[in-house]
């Protein structure tokens, strides 16, 4: 018996059952139509199968004892055995159906997801909480299993079998079939009362006994106790404490008893169907000459006991359509969302670019507040380097994420080799963008496959020449497995600066136009730092460079410097100009010679 109730919350969020969204649900069974017309036919075929045995019992106590046919009983018993033991297989069939279903919808609708989810813009993950997006994919869609082998084949199981055993006892009699379907609602309905009011008094108790415990924790440790002697307060605690104690007592003790009379109250009242049933079966055969028989009225109380369960179910249909619906419904509401950055169907596809870039009078803003870059245009030729330095929040990040199209500029465009960067294939200007950030990332697998992500046709020899530049040889011998290595949360935890330098390792591989540094060098030590340098400059000779760094070291030998605040350019030029200009470079400049000597 179940006492479950929707929440205030639960029914004023419910999703309307609109004739498109019950398509849209039956659009995801549609490829397993006739796994599911054979699964609904079983549960057909077993909810006869499981009554028949009950209508032979009947025919077993008039045929075979009253009538003293001891070859009928047995042969009327062998075949309820025989019968019971197929519709137990065709319920293991028809389950496994269900599961079957279930399994492969929950995975179409998981994969869907993951593909959508994966499109999503950077926007998207930056402003939803991690978890909340993980337990759609998880839950949410686990949860899409249990509504198709649980609520859908149940509910169809008990229509089944609510119809096919009233059906059975109309055969017997209708007098009684309509008595007993009167009488089973009559009776879970003071059950259902019963057991809401033991649960509501079970809630209360626990939260009683959970305030006392809170009141034990706070008032019993050091600083509890240091709180109460020196504001004496040692009577009000135990006042507190006494009538938290009475209640709980008081709760309890109506628990208990209300726990006993729940099932008293269902003892009595399962076996008030079958005395109603004997007392009416009774008077018909006595007063009304009735052709119903003892096995017939057995029968029917045998029968009366197998509806419980499916009108008990029935009757709590729509917590579990409800809650069904809002599963739905929020899975839904993240597939509906439209992929803000997306490739143009006739986007351009390049293979290799020369990485020219411009931008051109650039506004950006995050959110509607507040804009965060205002009116930026610079030129960057290709294989030429642009450093971006201001103070913390001026917008260099952010410039850096508008290159490979993480987030689209507000107005404003940016283009490289003179085509706005909107018109491109998304994934061919991406793999012409190189980017070490701040935040390496390297998730849970080999060096090797890490490497690899940059360029899948990479041989070994490519791997340990790319880490070399990296300067991390002495790093991979090293290395118990060496390239097979297993870095991350289940293998070798690397150092910031070692996966700082795979990092740009891989990087190496990929060969980009356009390479993007954001502080890419703040986690390494100076002498690390140095050497990186020494392999940057290289790098840099090669393809178009945008460094982000707050030291000068770093970026006096950028061919162009742009000094950011607040989203605007304030200065831009090169280092030698700029340190002679008076403004934010200079005093940088004044600043770092200070304390950085190797400036
Ligand atoms: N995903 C985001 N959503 C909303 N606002 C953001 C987001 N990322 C950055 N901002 C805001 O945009 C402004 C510019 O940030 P940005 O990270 O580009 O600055 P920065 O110059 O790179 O700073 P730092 O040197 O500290 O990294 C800041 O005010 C920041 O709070």
């Amino acid at each position: 018996m179940r006492f479950e109730q929707l929440s205030k919350d639960e029914v004023k969020k419910a999703p309307k059952l609109t004739r498109n969204f019950i398509s849209r649900i039956f659009h995801y069974l549609n490829p397993y139509r006739s796994q599911y017309l054979l699964s609904l036919f079983l549960v057909v075929v077993s909810a006869i199968l499981s009554i028949i045995p009950t209508l032979l019992t009947g025919e077993m106590i008039d045929r075979g004892i009253i009538g003293g046919n001891f070859k009928l009983l047995l042969v009327f018993a062998g075949a309820s055995f025989g019968l019971l033991i197929v519709s137990s297989l065709v319920s293991v069939l028809s389950s496994y159906l269900s599961a079957y279903i279930g399994q492969h919808v929950s995975k179409d609708m998981s994969e869907e997801m993951y593909g959508h989810l994966q499109q999503m813009s950077h926007q998207f993950f930056t402003s939803n909480k991690q978890g909340e997006i993980q337990s759609r994919m998880m839950q949410d869609i686990s949860g899409v299993e249990s509504v198709i082998t649980q609520t859908f084949t149940t509910l169809m199981s008990n229509i089944m079998t609510l119809a096919v055993a009233f059906v059975a006892m109309m055969g017997k009699d209708i007098r009684l079939a309509i008595i007993a379907l009167v009488i089973v609602p009559l009776m879970i309905v003071p059950m259902k009362k019963a057991g809401q009011a033991r649960w509501d008094l079970t809630m209360q108790a626990r939260k009683e006994a959970d305030k006392t415990q809170q009141l034990l924790n706070e008032s019993l440790s050091v600083s509890g106790q240091l709180l109460t002697k020196l504001f004496v307060r040692e009577e009000n605690e135990m006042r507190e404490y006494q009538t938290l104690n009475t209640n709980l007592v008081n709760l309890n003790i109506r628990e208990r008893v209300a726990g006993r009379g729940f099932r008293g109250l269902m003892q009595v009242i399962t076996n008030m169907g079958p005395l109603i049933l004997y007392v009416v079966g009774g008077y018909l055969i006595i007063y009304r000459q009735s052709s119903l028989t003892i096995g017939d009225i057995t029968v029917m109380v045998t029968l009366l006991g197998r509806l419980i369960f499916p009108i008990d179910s029935l009757m709590n249909v729509q917590v579990d359509l409800v809650r069904s619906t809002a599963l739905f419904n929020r899975i839904f509401e993240y597939l509906d969302m439209k992929p803000e950055i997306i490739s143009e169907p006739d986007a351009v596809k390049r293979k290799t670019l020369k990485g020219d870039m411009e931008f051109e009078q650039v506004y950006f803003q995050y959110s509607k507040e507040k804009a965060v870059l205002h009116d930026l245009s610079f030129h960057v030729a290709p294989g030429s380097s642009l450093a971006l330095v201001g103070p913390s929040g001026a917008g260099k990040s952010t410039i850096t994420n508008l290159i490979p199209r993480l987030f689209d500029v507000t107005s404003g465009q940016i283009k490289i080799d003179g085509t706005n960067i909107k018109e491109y294939d998304l994934a061919s200007l991406r793999l012409n963008i190189g980017v070490v950030t701040q935040e390496t990332y390297l998730f849970n697998g080999t060096i090797r496959e890490n490497l690899l992500i940059a360029n899948p046709e990479a041989t070994d020899e490519d791997l340990i020449l790319a880490l070399e530049k990296a300067h991390l040889t002495n790093f991979l011998k090293s290395l118990p497995e060496g390239l097979d290595t297993i870095v991350g949360n289940r293998g070798m935890k690397l150092s910031g600066g070692e996966k700082q330098r795979v990092s740009i390792a891989r990087v190496i591989l990929k060969q980009p136009a356009i390479l993007i540094f954001d502080e890419a060098t703040s986690s390494l030590d100076s002498l690390s730092e140095e050497e990186i340098q020494k392999e940057i400059v290289p790098l840099m000779d090669s393809c178009t460079t945008i460094m982000v760094a707050h030291r000068l070291s770093t970026i006096r030998h950028a061919e162009q410097i742009i000094v950011l605040e607040e989203g605007s350019i304030q200065q831009q030029g090169t280092h030698e100009e700029l340190i002679e200009q008076p403004g934010l470079y200079q005093r940088l400049y004044q600043t770092q010679m200070g304390k950085d000597k190797r400036v």
